[in-house]
Order: C-alpha cells, then sequence, then structure tokens
C-alpha cells in the first residue's frame, strides 16, 4: 500500500532501564520483528530515533529528529518530513504486537479519512486513544512544526487539534486476530516487558 511505517525509537528507555527496541520477543529484537512486519503492508519503513550504528542491520531507513530531545511528537516530526507517501502510520517501537495487520487495517482507514479531509486516524481501543499507533496525513506538518518550536511536546494535547477519525480498534483486533488490549500494549517497565513474553507464548485469545 502507499504508505510509509514511521517507527519512533528515540526517547531515554528512563523506565525500562535499557534500549527498548532491542528487548527480545519471540527470539528477536522487538524493532527487528516491527521492521519486518510492517515492511509487508508498507511502501516504506523509516525508523525516527535511537542509534544508527545499531539498527543498520535492519532493512529500514533511518531518520534523526530535528528536535531532538522533544520526545515522541519529534520522531512523528522526522519521520512525516521524510514520508514520501502523503500518509504515514506511526507505531512506537515498544509496542510487539502491533504488527502487520493492525497496520493495515489503519491504512485502510485512510482511504476513507482522505475521502472525509480527516488528517489524522487515531484507533480508541477499550477507550483510550492510541496516538503511537495511528496514522497522519502529511498536511499536519506546518503545525507540528510550529509545536515543536513553541516547546509544546503533549502529544494528547496537539491531536487534540486534529481533524481525526477515532474509529473503534475492537475491529482493528478482529483484523489482528488477537485480544485488543494486546495490540497497542507498549513496554515502559520491565513488569510490561515480562507480561509481553508471556503474551508472545500464549495462543491469541488465550488470557495470560
Ligand atoms: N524519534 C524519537 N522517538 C521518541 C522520542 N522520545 C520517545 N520516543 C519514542 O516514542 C515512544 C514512546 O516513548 P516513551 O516510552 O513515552 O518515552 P521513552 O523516553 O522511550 O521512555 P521513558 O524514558 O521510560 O519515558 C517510544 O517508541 C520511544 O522510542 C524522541 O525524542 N525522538
Amino acid at each position: 500500500m502507499a504508505i510509509t511505517a514511521v517507527i519512533l525509537a528515540g526517547g531515554r528507555s528512563s523506565r525500562m532501564g535499557r534500549n527498548k527496541a532491542l528487548l527480545p520477543i519471540g527470539g528477536i529484537p522487538v524493532i527487528e520483528k516491527l521492521v519486518k512486519e510492517l515492511s509487508q503492508v508498507t511502501e516504506t519503513v523509516l525508523i525516527a530515533g535511537g542509534p544508527k550504528e545499531t539498527y543498520s542491520y535492519l532493512e529500514a531507513e533511518m531518520i534523526s529528529d530535528t528536535f531532538p530531545g522533544a520526545g515522541p511528537l519529534a520522531g512523528l516530526h522526522a519521520g512525516l518530513k521524510a514520508a514520501a507517501t502523503t500518509w504515514s502510520v506511526v507505531v512506537a517501537c515498544d509496542m510487539p504486537f502491533a504488527g502487520r495487520e493492525a497496520v493495515r487495517w489503519l491504512a485502510e482507514r485512510t482511504l476513507q479519512a482522505e475521502k472525509e479531509g480527516k488528517e489524522a486516524v487515531i484507533p480508541v481501543v477499550e477507550g483510550r486513544e492510541q496516538p503511537l499507533l495511528a496514522a497522519y496525513r502529511r498536511s499536519v506538518l506546518p503545525g507540528l512544526e510550529r509545536t515543536l518550536k513553541e516547546g509544546q511536546l503533549k502529544l494528547t494535547r496537539w491531536t487534540e487539534g486534529l481533524k481525526a477519525d477515532y474509529p473503534d480498534g475492537a475491529a482493528m483486533a478482529r483484523a489482528a486476530g488477537i485480544p485488543a488490549e494486546r495490540i497497542p500494549f507498549n513496554m515502559n517497565r520491565p513488569e510490561d516487558y515480562r507480561q509481553a513474553l508471556a503474551w508472545a507464548e500464549s495462543p491469541p485469545g488465550e488470557e495470560v
């Protein structure tokens, strides 16, 4: 599909205590798993932020933030700026189950969003908006750049100002064939990593 995947991989991983993107899931670093999955359903995979030399073996293009240290919004900005497609899907590097079906589902939603003049598709999974597993139109860039220049770094404050579609993520979960809560699950702390490992080993639908 003519869409770019942007994997956000900057940040400090301070709560985890080590680079989250390199945590093994199913025997490979989570970022490698994401690159493999997302490259099956997108035109290009970009990695925004993180140590370039460490990720050079991956089949993805690496992008540096224009606003270093400014958090996920800076990664989103760098990714959208480098993307050659009108729409990009953004995925945080610490979401081990945000796989190809979820991204394909989001990419399909952008077709309708485009017709309706929307500039973002932000799924709502179990009542929570997921701006780090979402699709954005390149046209958000000038506003995003202004926001970053003003030093406003809060993601949800920025997304509030977008013309966004907020589809129910239950359908995304059905498409992916895994429980909804797992899809945007992200690993911030060591206990989250343990939970992800347990889920990775359990068959879909089986609660751990
Ligand atoms: N490119 C880029 N990505 C970032 C930046 N900050 C965070 N991210 C990514 O955004 C996602 C969410 O980040 P967080 O988990 O909130 O922050 P973190 O700094 O990685 O982790 P903590 O230090 O524990 O807060 C992750 O995929 C990060 O890799 C940044 O400054 N630049």
